[in-house]
């Protein structure tokens, strides 16, 4: 479809009218399970949320948001922000990177595109370095397939390589770092045995090295930048596995917050700085997490801090994480070709937007929203408000976040008129879910579920239509179960504290005084998922979607 106006109009839906205000409620990590002890959200006093459960079976209902639902590559895949959000605001279901990325290294493909042949040109000479997440969460990234990568850049002639790897703790279970980096390890030693010089160079927790999101704390990019092309940390080990070892004992320390670390040689001399005409591959999949490095790596003008010094590299990023910024310019695997997303199509027919978040979940709700795309499609139409997120915390010590500040500021945008969708995401859930902290998510459920109460009590003001759903589950279940479902107990008997995502399904309501008498949720959609959404709430702004969009879970009787 082009991109004339004609192409771009969407059909009047024959029953519903256009000019309700409609809120578009995400909570980030709030899934449905069983209610037991270990589910935060069914422990905590969350009012406003069970009261939308009563509207079961039309008002209420559960949609899948994990798995093929959402493009990722087996049932087994847990959901993300990304995935869900993508799912939700795009209305179809695109295969995601993690699959794009298994097709591209099983068919070789990956090896013949321009983005490796660009890394290539630096092997003679250069270093090879790989830089990203070490874990099987499959959320940013995959072990598997660096491991494949590995393989396949030494086939095809790398002759130094170096891997900085991020542990994980917040896909996987706290802990799994140096299992990870045992398997890594071993791979390293084949390729040596092979005559390739190959080495893990440096490390550090994701969420304290590199992996920050949505520019909420460059240091946390600098730390890393320190580590991996500077060579420079606190702490300098030999050996990798004793390195992630010896600082899991420090007091408070988790694979998420893990201190830098570099690997030096006899001398203390580090093994790995990026240095000119090096190469370097960033191996997430995911773009939120990744791009601040990606930023860093590639702009000529960059101040968000001092570098100290730039190798001229040749670097690509798996996929290309911005298409709007086309950041990284090069690239292993091209990212899923999101187009013609809801928000696009609203706001070329007219409906005014407002979206908000807070710093951690703003790209949410607009970048991954509209495709992974930043920037307004038409600014006079579209309000994007970015609460400030608090920076340098865990957010089990302020489980509140900025959750009302989202609702305060989403709430004055529906009295003011001035928009017919408003569009948020909520993070505590899952936020404070990652931290593994029981007692903090039960309060961060209450607060989210004050939140919604806020932006209800307005759409209820202007006579508006609200959808509140989830972009896949965290909160509703902290615990790591065995087959039978029951808590799977580690070697001394203890339960195992569940910080990741959850496969579980996630609620969708619809109501307000503004929905049109009849609506109601239709039964011959079992299955539906995240990708279903769109094409609902276009209806509920009166339009019917475009027809290839996943149908729409609602349909309007006859009273
Ligand atoms: O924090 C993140 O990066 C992921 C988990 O890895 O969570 P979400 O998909 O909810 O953003
Ligand atoms: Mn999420
Ligand atoms: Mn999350």
């Amino acid at each position: 479809m082009g991109s004339s106006g004609d192409a771009w109009k969407l059909k009047d839906h024959p029953k519903l009218p256009k000019g309700k205000t409609v809120a578009v409620i995400v909570l980030d990590g709030w899934g449905e399970a069983k209610p037991n002890e270990f589910n935060a959200i069914h422990v905590a006093d969350t009012p406003v949320m069970d009261s939308l459960k009563e509207g079961a079976p039309e008002k209420w209902r559960l949609i899948k948001a994990h798995g093929y639902a959402v493009g990722l590559p087996t049932e087994d895949d847990m959901g993300n922000s990304e995935v869900g959000h993508n799912a939700l605001g795009a209305g179809r279901i695109f295969a995601q990177g993690a699959k794009l990325v298994d097709l591209a290294l099983a068919s070789g493909k990956i090896y013949e595109g321009e983005g490796f042949k660009y890394v290539k040109e630096c092997f003679e000479k250069g270093t090879l370095h790989l830089i990203g997440l070490l874990s099987d969460g499959g959320v940013h990234s995959r072990l598997d397939q660096v491991q494949l990568l590995l393989k396949g850049a030494a086939e095809h002639g790398a002759k130094r390589i170096r891997v900085h790897a991020l542990t994980d703790g917040r896909d996987v279970l706290d802990g799994s770092s140096v299992g990870f980096m045992e398997t890594l390890e071993n791979d390293l030693a084949k390729l040596r045995e092979q005559g390739v010089d190959a080495r893990v160079a440096s490390g550090g927790g994701r969420m304290y090295v590199t992996m920050d999101r949505y520019e909420n704390d460059w240091d946390v990019i600098k730390r890393g930048w320190d580590a991996q092309v500077l060579g420079e940390a606190p702490h300098k080990f030999k050996d990798p596995v004793e390195a992630i070892k010896k600082l899991r004992q420090e007091p408070n320390a988790n694979d998420q917050y893990l201190a830098p670390f570099v690997i030096v040689d006899d001398n203390g001399k580090s093994v790995g700085p990026i240095l000119d005409g090096d190469a370097v591959v960033t191996f997430n999949f995911r773009a939120d997490r990744m791009v601040m490095l990606a930023k860093a790596l590639e702009y000529a003008d960059f101040d968000k801090f001092d570098r100290v010094r730039v190798p001229k590299i040749h670097y690509a990023g798996m996929l290309q994480y911005d298409g709007e910024l086309k950041l990284p310019s090069k690239y292993l695997v091209s990212p899923p070709e999101i187009d013609r997303t809801s928000g696009e199509y609203l706001v070329r027919n007219g409906v005014r937007t407002f979206a908000c978040s807070e710093t951690v979940k703003f790209g949410h709700v607009t970048f991954f929203w509209n495709g992974n795309r930043s920037g307004y499609f038409d600014e006079k139409l579209e309000e994007y408000v970015e609460i400030p997120s608090d920076s340098g915390i865990t957010f089990n010590v302020k489980p509140k976040m900025k959750a009302l500040e989202i609702a305060e500021r989403t709430r004055d945008a529906i009295l003011s008129g001035k928009f017919d969708q408003v569009r948020v995401n909520i993070p505590n859930g899952d936020m404070v879910g990652h931290t593994g902290d029981i007692k903090a998510t039960i309060e961060a459920c209450k607060v989210a579920d004050l939140g919604v109460k806020m932006i209800l009590e307005a759409i209820e003001q202007v006579g508006g239509i609200y959808v509140v759903t989830a972009d896949h589950g965290n909160a509703e279940d902290m615990v790591k179960r065995n087959k039978m479902g029951e808590p799977a107990l580690d070697k001394s008997g203890n339960i195992q504290i569940l910080t990741s995502h959850t496969c579980e399904p996630v609620p969708i309501a619809i109501g307000g005084s503004g929905l049109a008498p009849g609506v109601r949720f239709r039964k011959d959609l079992p299955t539906g998922g995240l990708a279903n959404v769109a094409a609902t709430f276009m209806n509920l702004h009166g339009y019917e979607a475009p027809s290839d969009y996943e149908p729409t879970l609602i349909e309007v009787v006859d009273n």
